[in-house]
């Protein structure tokens, strides 16, 4: 009784410091509510620098405000019981009275790091290590480490279950939520690792590499704001339905400078879609596709093998083919993209054919002058065959042009790529209109590159010209200033200059924040890139991300065991020693958070049967299933799916199950499933209002559900080109419960008997 009644004052008392600290959070809203509507109601008194002043409180204000109101949920969750006597709160962001005593630290600043990092071993001045479980506003329960055991002879207690455990059974929704509360000492290690260089997290299923990305996304923003706030963060993943299933985690964390982008959407203004022949993926993804792209550009600046007579308002001049190899080296000479050098090159022959008709007519007529030359000059450039002419030596292009007709015209492709073998050429063969892939992405990014801009050929009206000049070198000037300090410290001083990296992040809107300038910049160059599920990624798409960011300081987070793309990466070395050579380091996450033991374990002795190699992460959980293994009659999946489904989502009392099989099947058995469960049938990720997903084993890459069934488990063996990693994605995608359905046999090493 006395023990239950100390618990009990501890939790009241818990709960009346955290509404304490609700009723600050609410205040500090009302206040910035209040500040906005003044700034807004303030009138835009004259001068354009007012404006501009106003309007940059308000985008304060509305970010301030922003911020606190994303991080209602679970405001605070952790509190440290210090030797000094000193007791701090952790939460989402800090707080301090209106007189700045501090009510409660933001999780990412230096202070909080013993939250996750003492240990009983090394205690780092830390007592006792509370976690406090909050459901809504309402504090639920308390979880105390004692790392100073003198505490428990003063008679304190230990409180509740385990904070960590307690997360972990929780049912899982179809969007990821944050792990702030109980980020685990190896995760919190590189969450917190320094900002310049590369660093590689690998680490097997379910050891929280997606987490760990996202909050060190959230770390690096908060620590290092002033150098990244200009420059931005850019978070990559294996797919749309793969952002759509983090997409709430930073803002829940108080973020949102954080440009999320799919494999497929990395080039502004291109949606591509996933399919792709695994053959056609493999080549488009090798490095020598760049040179493909470089040799096709060059391709275009053509020449005549005969001299051509050209028609100029009646008067006949020639173009030799010497003059325009002349003006074709001079034009590439200038180093500049293919639709810039055509200025030069078209300045130059509309001259030389210029002097020509000058001297023609002056021997006809005798007596030319000067002031007819800007006319004769007119006369030239508006001349259609001098036009057809330089259009057909050196076309303007659109990355969407020159990669369609690569692909489309077999010529173009032979001449350009005469390293392929013929099949190789077929396998990359599409229509023109065909819909863009995800490998297409960076061979148009290549293309944009090498081509540059269509608008600086087509000249643009002079005053629009000189006004962006203007502004670009204002905001150049600006991010100079931004990024001198980090180019210090990442030691890419002197590499790259200053103006380099700020002449790439030149501002369209002075309103916009940088994320949303970037989002629509192919140019731009983010202060760091968050890389996920990166075993997936192609040479060429590498290639496309280090363009991204010069400073190439990148966290890439993956398994290598997991690669089922035809272009992905057999190691991390092969995957980064074209870009980054040696200077990258490499963390591991050794604990498996996701999947319950008995599962992990069934789907490691699976990949070692079939030959592949994977680090086996140590279970947090042993589970109460082992998998369940139905082997059935020719024609018995789908009745079996549906008598079984009932079991499955009973057991797992509400959550989200996942069907999971190729993609030939996809479509009946989401037809037979819709028919038994209507509208709680869903595609992606998942939503609240579904609880049955029927996906792909690649589009389950990342993603996790209470429960799993594998239908036909052996073709996902064979289905990734001689991989296993379809198969071993898929059976640890489960949180509690996994099931295989097969007519072919269960695939060696699951059912534990080889072993
Ligand atoms: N410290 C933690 N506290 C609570 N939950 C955690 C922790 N670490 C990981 N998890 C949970 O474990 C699950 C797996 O994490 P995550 O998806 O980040 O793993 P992963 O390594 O990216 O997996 P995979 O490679 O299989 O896609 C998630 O539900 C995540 O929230």
């Amino acid at each position: 009784m006395p023990e239950e009644s100390s618990a009990h004052t501890e939790l009241e008392n818990e709960r009346q410091y955290v509404a304490g600290l609700y009723h600050r959070l609410d205040e500090l809203r009302d206040e910035k509510r209040e500040q906005l509507a003044q700034v807004r109601r303030s009138h835009s008194a004259g001068s354009h620098q007012n404006r501009s002043e106003r309007d940059a409180f308000a985008t304060m204000y509305e970010d301030r405000l922003a911020q606190l109101m994303a991080v209602d949920d679970r405001l605070v969750f952790g509190r440290l019981d210090l030797d000094d006597g000193e007791t701090r709160y952790i939460g989402r962001i800090g707080l301090s009275t209106a007189d700045l005593q501090r009510l409660m630290v933001d999780w990412r600043a230096p202070e909080a790091g013993t939250f996750y990092q003492a240990t009983a071993f090394e205690r780092q001045g830390v007592r006792r290590r509370r976690h406090l479980m909050l459901k809504g506003r309402e504090v639920q329960g308390l979880e105390d480490d004692v790392l100073d055991y003198s505490m428990l002879e003063e008679g304190q207690d230990l409180q509740g279950e385990g904070a960590l455990l307690a997360a972990l059974n929780s049912k899982r929704t179809g969007q990821m939520s944050d792990i702030v509360g109980t980020i685990q000492a190896e995760q919190d290690r590189i969450i917190r690792a320094p900002l310049p260089g590369t660093l590689v997290v690998q680490g097997g299923p379910g050891t929280g590499k997606t987490a760990v990305a996202l909050h060190r996304a959230a770390y690096l923003l908060y620590t290092h704001r002033e150098r990244l706030k200009s420059a931005g963060v850019l978070l990559v993943g294996p797919s749309n339905a793969f952002i759509r299933y983090i997409e709430r985690v930073l803002p829940s964390l108080g973020e949102t400078g954080v440009v999320m982008s799919s494999l497929g959407q990395l080039m502004p203004g291109i949606a591509a879609t996933a399919e792709e022949s695994a053959e056609a993926a493999e080549i488009k993804g090798r490095l020598s596709m760049a040179d493909v792209v470089a040799r096709a550009v060059a391709n275009r600046q053509r020449n005549f093998t005969e001299p051509r007579r050209l028609n100029i308002e009646g008067t006949w001049v020639t173009l030799t083919p010497k003059q325009v190899s002349r003006a074709r080296d001079r034009a590439r000479a200038t180093g500049k993209p293919h639709n810039e050098a055509r200025v030069t090159f078209v300045k130059i022959l509309l001259r030389e054919l210029t002097d020509q008709m000058t001297e023609i007519l002056e021997e006809s007529a005798g007596a030319g002058n000067s002031t007819d030359r800007a006319y004769l000059a007119e006369d030239v450039r508006s001349s259609r065959d001098v036009r057809v002419a330089l259009n057909l030596c050196w076309m303007p292009l659109t990355p969407e042009k020159l990669i369609s007709e690569l692909f489309s015209k077999p010529g173009q492709l032979e001449a350009a790529a005469p390293e392929l073998t013929d099949a190789e050429r077929e396998a990359l063969r599409r229509s023109p209109d065909a819909p863009w892939t995800e490998a297409d992405v960076p061979l148009l990014d290549e293309a944009a590159e090498l081509l540059g801009e269509l608008d600086a050929s087509a000249g643009r009206d002079s005053a629009a010209l000189e006004e962006a000049r203007k502004r670009d070198l204002a905001n150049a000037e600006r991010a100079i200033e931004n990024t001198e300090g980090f180019l210090e410290d990442s030691g890419a001083h002197g590499i790259l200059s200053a103006e380099d990296l700020a002449n790439h992040n030149m501002a369209t809107e002075q309103r916009l924040t940088a994320a949303d300038r970037a989002a629509v910049d192919r140019t731009w160059a983010f202060g760091h890139v968050v890389v996920d599920e990166a075993q997936e990624l192609s040479a060429m798409q590498w290639r496309l991300l280090m363009r991204r960011c010069p400073l190439k300081s990148f966290t890439v987070v993956g398994d290598i065991a997991q690669t089922s793309s035809a272009a992905g990466a057999t190691s991390w070395q092969q995957a980064l020693d074209p870009f980054v050579g040696e200077r990258w380091t490499l963390e591991e996450l050794t604990v498996n958070y996701r999947t319950p033991a008995q599962i992990a374990e069934a789907a490691v002795r699976m990949a070692n049967a079939a030959g592949l190699v994977v680090s086996a992460p140590k279970a947090v959980r042993e589970g109460l299933w082992a998998p369940f293994l139905d082997e059935v009659q020719q024609g018995g999946l789908l009745p079996r799916l549906l008598e079984t489904l009932t079991e499955d989502l009973a057991a797992i009392e509400g959550g989200l199950l996942a069907v999971i099989t190729e993609d030939h099947r996809l479509e009946q058995v989401r037809e037979e499933v819709t028919a038994v469960y209507g509208n709680r049938v869903g595609t992606g990720a998942g939503g609240l209002s579904q609880d049955i997903v029927v996906i792909s084993p690649r589009e389950a890459k990342g993603l996790e559900f209470d429960a799993v069934v594998i239908l036909e488990p052996s073709e996902l063996l064979t289905a990734a080109a001689g991989k296993v990693g379809d198969l071993y994605v898929a059976m640890t995608r489960p949180t509690q419960r996994l099931r295989l359905i097969a007519e072919y046999g269960i695939p060696a090493g699951i059912d534990g008997s080889e072993s």
